[in-house]
Order: structure tokens, then sequence, then C-alpha cells
């Protein structure tokens, strides 16, 4: 059946109704509500199909409703090559173009052996919105079904609809970079990170392994649900410098069209302030906080030496509870561990869910056990220092190089020093129209060695040191048991 059909069938009950409206007038109640069952019975029989209406505004709201920009995405990639008259959405500033069926179009769906007949109308309204900026046009979906499909369709097929549209939605928005930048709330740019996993350079297994991780988050609400848990995971990212913590959360976030929330944790003035700010972030986002352990004053390990004395002094008035949150505190505000990790476990479950956190930190010894048990931090993942097969990355996404004679002095001289993925990547960069890749990989191999040279000296000078250390050390102790010999 075809939509016409269904309409014209519509209009047929309506002039059925009229006869049942002069009909009332004129015969008894009793007789009246046999003949009205009557008609009801014969009217499902003629028209057995049902209409679900969704406004583009609803009552009272002065936003769009989310239902009816989901349900126009999903019918303009479901059926947009079957709805003749289309309309192009602009998005992303100009940068591309979404099409959605037009108003007055007719389109139809299938799900599970049932068709769907979705139809776009307008209706202008006298009365004008001064918020919707709209001119008086209330546009809507209908949607019209077999009656015998209601349970289905209202409890299955319209999840399936919305759930869609709004994954479409948020694959095709500009996704965004929060900041907290004042206190409670966050400011946000738009997230235009290149970084990607493919251009992320690290062992391939390494890289599978975060990268079934990640597709296996995503894929799992009804898990996270079935055992009882929030739908949210936590990763730990450590490893010196420039080993590419910062470019994995960025490839993160163009992996799963996530937006990411930038945690500047002591600009936070206090526990509640902090409750507050993560309260306000959305489902689909990765929270970061960079630098844990120098947000964190975890175990006074930064604290000079003259403070030695005062804090072990300190250490005894800790083991009450009360000295023990101050020592949580953060540096320059009042956030403390305990209440960072209460969110983590407790609010945090409670408000929204699909997240990552992440943690980045270049000193995983500093950090508090408690933080980053399994549960909180659920998984930990060491970006460290360039070997050959990250080297090989790098040469295919900066030179366009799969294999080169210098690789192998290149890979030998990676085993002997600690380079950084982002020094490596800074010398393979060409940084004249003169230099090819050849020149590139030299340059890179003279900086290999001067760091291997320099690796050397040091641990040369280091051990002079020691050593210098422990004679004056085993002189002074000689020299305290002569003078307790004298004493
Ligand atoms: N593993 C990597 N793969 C690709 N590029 C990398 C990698 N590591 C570093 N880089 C390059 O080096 C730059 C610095 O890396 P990034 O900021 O991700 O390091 P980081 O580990 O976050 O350092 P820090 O500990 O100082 O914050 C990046 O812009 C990127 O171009
Ligand atoms: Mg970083």
């Amino acid at each position: 059946m075809i939509m016409k059909d269904v309409t014209q069938l519509g209009s047929v009950m309506a002039g059925l109704m009229f006869v049942w409206a002069i009909f009332q007038q004129w015969f008894p109640e009793e007789l009246g509500n046999h003949i009205q069952n009557y008609f009801r019975r014969l009217g499902s029989y003629f028209y057995p199909y049902i209409t679900i209406t969704f406004p583009e505004y609803q009552s009272g709201e002065f936003k769009r409703s989310k239902a009816y920009i989901a349900i126009e995405r999903y019918l303009a990639i479901n059926s947009s090559d079957r709805a003749k008259k289309l309309k192009a959405n602009v998005i992303k500033d100009g940068k591309s173009v979404v099409l959605s069926m037009d108003d007055y179009e007719e389109v139809t769906d299938e799900f599970e052996g049932m068709k769907i007949w979705w139809s776009s109308s307008i209706t202008i309204s006298q009365q004008r919105s001064l918020f919707t900026n709209d001119d008086g046009e209330k546009r809507s979906y209908k949607l019209t079904c077999h009656r015998k499909h209601r349970e289905i369709i209202t409890k299955v097929y319209l999840h399936h609809v919305l759930d869609e549209g709004k994954a479409i939605v948020m694959k095709s928005r500009q996704r965004k970079l929060y900041t907290n930048g004042n206190m409670t709330s966050w400011n946000h740019i738009i997230f235009e990170h290149p970084s990607t996993f493919d251009t992320l350079a690290m062992h391939p297994e390494k890289k599978k392994d975060i990268l079934d991780d990640l597709m296996t988050f995503i894929k799992s609400k009804d898990y996270y649900k079935k055992v009882g848990r929030s739908w949210k995971r936590g990763y730990l990212l450590y490893g010196p410098p420039g080993t590419g913590k910062s470019s994995m959360i960025a490839a993160m976030a163009n992996l799963l069209d996530y937006d990411i929330y930038d945690l500047e944790l002591t600009s936070v003035s206090n526990n509640t302030d902090l409750k507050k700010l993560l309260i306000g972030t959305t489902s689909k986002s990765i929270i970061v906080i960079e630098d844990i352990d120098c947000s964190l004053d975890l175990t006074g390990q930064r604290k000079k030496k003259k403070e030695k004395k005062q804090k072990e002094k300190e250490k005894e008035k800790e083991k009450n509870p009360a000295q023990k949150k101050e020592k949580d505190k953060i540096t320059g505000s009042d956030v403390t561990l305990s209440g960072l990790l209460n969110f983590i476990d407790g609010l945090w479950s409670a408000c929204g869910s699909e997240r990552l956190i992440v943690f980045t930190t270049n000193h995983l010894e500093k950090l508090d056990p408690a933080l980053i048990r399994r549960g909180r931090m659920d998984k930990h993942i060491e970006l460290s220092y360039c070997c050959f097969e990250t080297f090989k990355v790098l040469a295919k996404n900066y030179l366009d190089l799969e294999s080169h004679d210098l690789f192998s002095p290149i890979s030998r001289l990676l085993e002997e020093t600690n380079i950084s993925p982002a020094d490596v990547a800074e010398n393979l960069m060409p940084k004249s129209s003169q230099e090819n890749a050849e020149s590139c990989l030299k340059h890179l191999i003279k900086v290999l060695n001067n760091s291997k040279e320099e690796a050397r000296l040091k641990a040369m000078e280091d051990s002079r040191v020691k050593a210098s250390q422990s004679e004056s050390s085993i002189v002074e102790s000689s020299d305290e048991e002569s003078s307790d010999g004298e004493g």
C-alpha cells in the first residue's frame, strides 16, 4: 500500500466520524454505545493504521526537539534516495552538507519485515514564537504503521530510529574541546586535532590492543548494564615527555567522535566545584587530567629539603584522618585526592554514561596506588622512548618511506639511545626544499649519535659524582668514629 492510499483512508474515516456525530443526536444513549462499538470495529477494519507525530518544537521549548533532529537524520540516511525532494542543511561552518527530506515528502522504511510510512508536514501558525526564530511554520514528522505492529513500533523501532539518528548527529557535529576557565563552568573551542591512530607511532601490537579495548568499550552498553557497572573506562597514560600521550588522547577522541574535557585541577578551588564541573560534562566524552602528579600533591615529594624536618613532624600528626586530608590537598586549591576518587567511583557513576577518563603522567611511581588501582584506571598504557617499530611508523608518515638502507643503522642506534618520538619526528621533518628523505635520515643518525655520546658522558659523570660522594661519606664516618673515640 502506498502512502496516498493511507491518506485517502484517513479522509474516509473523517467522513464516517461526521456521519457518526449526526447519528449521536438522533439515537438514545444505549443504542448509541452499541453503534459506537460497531463503528469502532468497522473503522479499524477499514483503517487499521496508527499515526504518531513528532513536532520540531515541543510546546514550551525553545530548542528543536532532539527526537525530531534524530528522525530527520535517520530518514536522510535511510531514505534520502527514495525521497524525491531533498533539503540541504549546511553544517560544520559550511564544510559539509547534510541532506534531509523536504516538506510534504513521503518515504517508507522497513523494519523486521514491517512497513513504516514517514511523512514530513508543515503547518503555518498564526501565533509566532519570539524564540524559535521561525516564521510561524511548524514542521513535524508523522509516522504511520499498521496497528497490529503498534507494540514493536513504539517499543523497538522508535528506539532504533532515535539511537541511529542520534549517532548520525554525533558523527556529523563539530566536536568540542572544553576547558575549565572560570571556577565551575566550561569554555569550549572547536576540537580539530589531526592526530589519529594511523598517525600515532607505537608498536603495532600495542596499538591494536588499545584499539580493541576502545572498540569493545563503545559496543558494551548492554554488557555494562548487565554486570551493574556504569559505562565508563579509565586510562592511565604514562611515559616520558614527547612520547605521544596527548596525541593519543586526541586520536581517541577522533576515533570515537567524543568531545574532550581538559580538566585543569589546579584552577578548581574545592571538591564542590569539582563535582559541579564534572556533572556539567556530557556523555560521549573524554575527561582528561594531564600531569596528574603535578596537580595532586600526593606524596609531598616536591617540597624543598628545607621543609623536610617540618614534614616529618607533620607526618606524626597525619596519623589522625583530619591531617590526612590536608596531605591530599592539591597545591593552590582545596580539591583533595579523596574528592577526586569519590567522583570517579561514586557520583561519576550516577551522572551520564559512555565516558572515558584519562590521566597522564611522566612519573608513574609518584602516583598514589589508590588513584590508579584497576576499576578506577582500568588500563595502564605505557608510551615509551622511540623503538624501531615506532620509528617505522614515523618514517612512513613523515617521509613516506617503508624501507631504506639507513634503517638498519638507525635501528641499532635506537636500541642504544633514549630518544622520544617527538624528537625523532622533529628530525624527520624536512626543514627546507633542498632536504629529501635521505638527508633527513642522515640528520637523524647524527642526532642519535650525539645523544648516545651525551648519554655516555653523563653516565661517566654520574658514576664519578657517586664515587666522590661515597668517598666523602667514608671520610665523614671515620671522622665521627675518631671523635667518638676521643669522647
Ligand atoms: N607516538 C607518537 N606518534 C606520533 N607522533 C608523536 C608521538 N609522540 C610524540 N609525537 C609528536 O610529538 C609531539 C609531542 O607529543 P605529545 O604532546 O603527544 O607528547 P606527550 O607524551 O603528551 O608529552 P608531555 O609528557 O610533555 O605532555 C606531537 O605533536 C607529535 O607530533
Ligand atoms: Mg602531553
